[in-house]
């Protein structure tokens, strides 16, 4: 049996929603503060509840024989967590720390960890690799790789078998049009020049176009978030077939996209013409990520298969077949 933390979230929802069609026992806790009970499964079992509530995390690993944690939980925005680290901390790092001590109680010693390539910070490199020095440049990050120092000294101690999944910008839906990206407030580019396109506000910002990359907007490298359930898929296997796993992958698609030239793809998948506003940089922004994902490839024989209009096209379905989300009233507004 599979428990999946934050398993009512974007990315989480699709990793659910594989794993059930895989024919495995899937078990989500999720506190849905950002996550929607409708995005899960129904045949998973579901329990609303928070991954630093110890006295419910026990309960579970006593009551269910879990063999692995997949673990998304976490709140996951740059520019909030430069205002709030605080929440930042506390839930991605502190929460994360009572659900590993659980783990390691109940001898539950194998997970699959949501990190993320904001651990990387100023990259040295145009394309980075998993050797790249990790020096955050923002509260999320930092919390991301701390909870990556956790994990590797617990498996020191304990012998925790891990996979930390670095992943870069995940985008794109289900093609079933069922489950979505739905943040509240959204504040991710792919989703943001959709909702503007769909009429959902006045304008698409550009957070700065002074940066030194060819347009002087930021890049990024856009992951379907399909091809990253399988990385998933294939990290489960081979933690349920190996001893000793202590893994770390990058997840991404080896090619940046400027943020102007996600919103030109965006336009022409839409097939209109958005209002773009060039804004001040948001803070914390690094000017340019973009992976080598060599090591999946070459170990796990991962490999993305989608492209970016492959992205955009079903995030667009997913908006258009889903225009208040699931079901919120004030679904894609500002703060
Ligand atoms: N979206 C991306 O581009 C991206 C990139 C790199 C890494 N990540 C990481 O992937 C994971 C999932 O991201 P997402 O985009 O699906 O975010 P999301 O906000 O949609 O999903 C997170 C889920 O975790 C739940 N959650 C948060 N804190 C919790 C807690 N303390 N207890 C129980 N449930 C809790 C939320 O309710 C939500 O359902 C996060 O860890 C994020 O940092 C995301
Ligand atoms: O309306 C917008 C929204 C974003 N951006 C810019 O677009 C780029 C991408 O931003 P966003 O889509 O918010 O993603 P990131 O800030 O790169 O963060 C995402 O990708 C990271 C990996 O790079 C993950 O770790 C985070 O969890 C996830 O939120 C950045 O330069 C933003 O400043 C804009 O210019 N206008």
């Amino acid at each position: 049996m599979i428990l999946v933390a934050g398993g009512a979230g974007y990315i989480g929802s699709h990793m659910v929603k594989t794993l059930i069609s895989k024919g495995f026992d899937v078990i989500v806790v999720d506190n849905l503060s950002t996550g929607y009970r409708e995005a899960v499964d129904e045949k998973a079992i579901f329990i609303e509840g928070d991954i630093g509530d110890v006295f419910l995390i026990n309960k579970v690993f006593t009551m269910f024989p879990i063999q692995i944690v997949m673990h998304f939980a976490a709140h996951g925005l740059v520019g909030e967590s430069i205002i709030n680290p605080l929440k930042y901390y506390e839930n991605n790092v502190v929460k994360t720390f009572n659900l590993l001590k659980s783990m390691i109680t109940h001898n539950v010693s194998k997970i699959i960890f949501s990190s993320t390539c904001a651990t990387y910070g100023l990259a040295e490199k145009d394309i980075l690799d998993e050797t790249a020095p990790n020096h955050p440049v923002n509260p999320y990050g930092r919390s991301k790789y701390m909870v990556e120092q956790l994990i590797t000294d617990f498996e020191a101690a304990y012998g925790l078998n891990y996979v930390i999944l670095r992943y870069f910008n995940v985008a794109g839906a289900d093609n079933s049009a069922q489950i979505g990206e739905n943040h509240i407030p959204e504040t991710h580019l792919i989703p943001n020049s959709l909702l503007h396109l769909l009429g959902r506000s006045d304008h698409i910002a550009v957070f700065g176009d002074d940066f030194p990359t060819a347009d002087g907007s930021c890049i990024r490298d856009y992951i379907h978030v399909l091809d990253l359930v399988q990385a998933h898929v294939l990290s489960l296997q081979m933690l349920l077939k190996h001893h000793s796993v202590k893994k770390i992958y990058n997840v991404g698609n080896e090619k940046g996209y400027s943020v102007k030239q996600i919103i030109s793809i965006c336009e022409k998948i839409v097939g209109k013409k958005a209002n773009i506003v060039v804004k001040e940089r948001r803070k914390g922004d690094p000017p340019s990520l973009v992976a080598s994902s060599q090591k999946i490839r070459e170990e796990l024989g991962w490999k993305a298969t989608y492209v970016l209009e492959d992205m955009v096209r079903s995030a667009w379905l997913w908006y258009t077949s889903n225009p208040d989300g699931y079901g919120s009233s004030n679904y894609g507004k500002d703060i």
